[in-house]
């Protein structure tokens, strides 16, 4: 295969990125080509609400295409574009074959999240002083333990005295991560839910290879009240979830919330107040983990 790059700016980013899909690119992506430089620029933004922007100030633009005649035919037909004014061709070059699953599997490595807590994917040997693990390979869910959100939901897990979880719910489960720690730390009776299918299949076979009881299903199999109620989603859905969520935590019992950036612990405080007294308890590369007790 042969990719294609080139340089635009912000505004021409959208338009580029469609003229390539329509010319055949079997795949576009676009990156900061400010990334790692004191210009890089951070673009968060959340599922349902429209992206912050279309692309960076300097996006470069990479298009992969079957052979090297598409490839040079795109950047010519882009080329003579009036939209092209102000982008820049860098050229094509060949992507070399490589072994993509060794590739994948070399990203990622056993993740600490206590001294002795640790996740572990199956290709890697558990280090020797893990006294806990997760065995966890990287699928279509989210939740590999190498995100700031999943890890701090993860500590507090691990940081509670045994058999203090009690009942637990992990709503939003992706891979099922968070109940997969909650069962090793003691959690009873735990149910997983998630809007996508996917998730709720991948909890199963995850909850299976660690050999921990638990309930996978879709939110509808949300049942009675939990001692510990944990969701990583994100500050939106967060906070049209917070009834739901808050209403599901038994008398004493504790909520904790993730996916929520720093700058935006201020409005789920206020969307959860009705409910319950939200506390930042801890934070990560400009993640926070807020928690309640009710
Ligand atoms: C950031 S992932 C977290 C996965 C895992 N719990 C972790 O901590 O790594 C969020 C998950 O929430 C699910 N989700 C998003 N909105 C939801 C909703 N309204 N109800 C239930 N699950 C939802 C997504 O499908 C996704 O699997």
């Amino acid at each position: 295969m042969f990719e294609l790059r080139l340089m635009a700016p912000e505004d021409r980013v959208e338009t580029v990125s469609d003229a390539l899909d329509a010319l055949d690119a079997l795949s576009v992506s676009v990156e900061d080509a400010d990334a790692q430089t004191d210009a890089e620029q951070a673009l968060f933004g959340e599922p349902g609400m429209p992206p912050p922007k279309e692309g960076w100030q300097r996006s470069r633009v990479i298009a992969l295409f079957q052979t090297e005649v598409l490839a040079r035919e795109a950047a010519q037909v882009l080329h003579a574009q009036d939209f092209f004014d102000g982008c820049q061709l860098l050229g094509v070059a060949d992507v070399p074959e490589q072994d993509w699953v060794r590739l994948t599997q070399s990203q990622f490595a056993p993740v600490e999240i206590t001294p002795e807590f640790w996740i572990v994917p199956t290709w890697h040997e558990p280090p020797a002083q893990a006294r806990e693990v997760i065995r966890l390979d990287p699928g279509l869910a989210f939740g590999t333990g190498t995100h700031p959100t999943t890890r701090m939901c993860l500590r507090w897990i691990a940081t509670r005295q045994r058999a203090a979880l009690g009942r637990v719910l992990d709503y939003g489960c992706g891979s099922g991560i968070l109940a997969i720690g909650a069962a090793k730390f003691g959690g009873l009776d735990i149910d997983a839910v998630d809007i996508d299918e996917a998730a709720v299949q991948s909890t199963r076979l995850n909850a299976e290879a660690n050999r921990v009881q638990l309930r996978a299903g879709l939110p509808d199999a949300v049942q009675g009240h939990y001692d510990t109620v944990l969701a990583n989603i994100l500050a939106t859905p967060l906070k049209v979830l917070a009834p739901l969520l808050c209403e599901r935590v038994a008398a004493g019992g504790s909520l904790v919330l993730a996916g929520i950036l720093e700058r935006q612990a201020d409005e789920l405080k206020l969307a959860y107040a009705p409910y319950a007294n939200l506390e930042v308890s801890d934070s990560e590369d400009g993640w926070i983990l807020m928690t309640a007790r009710l």
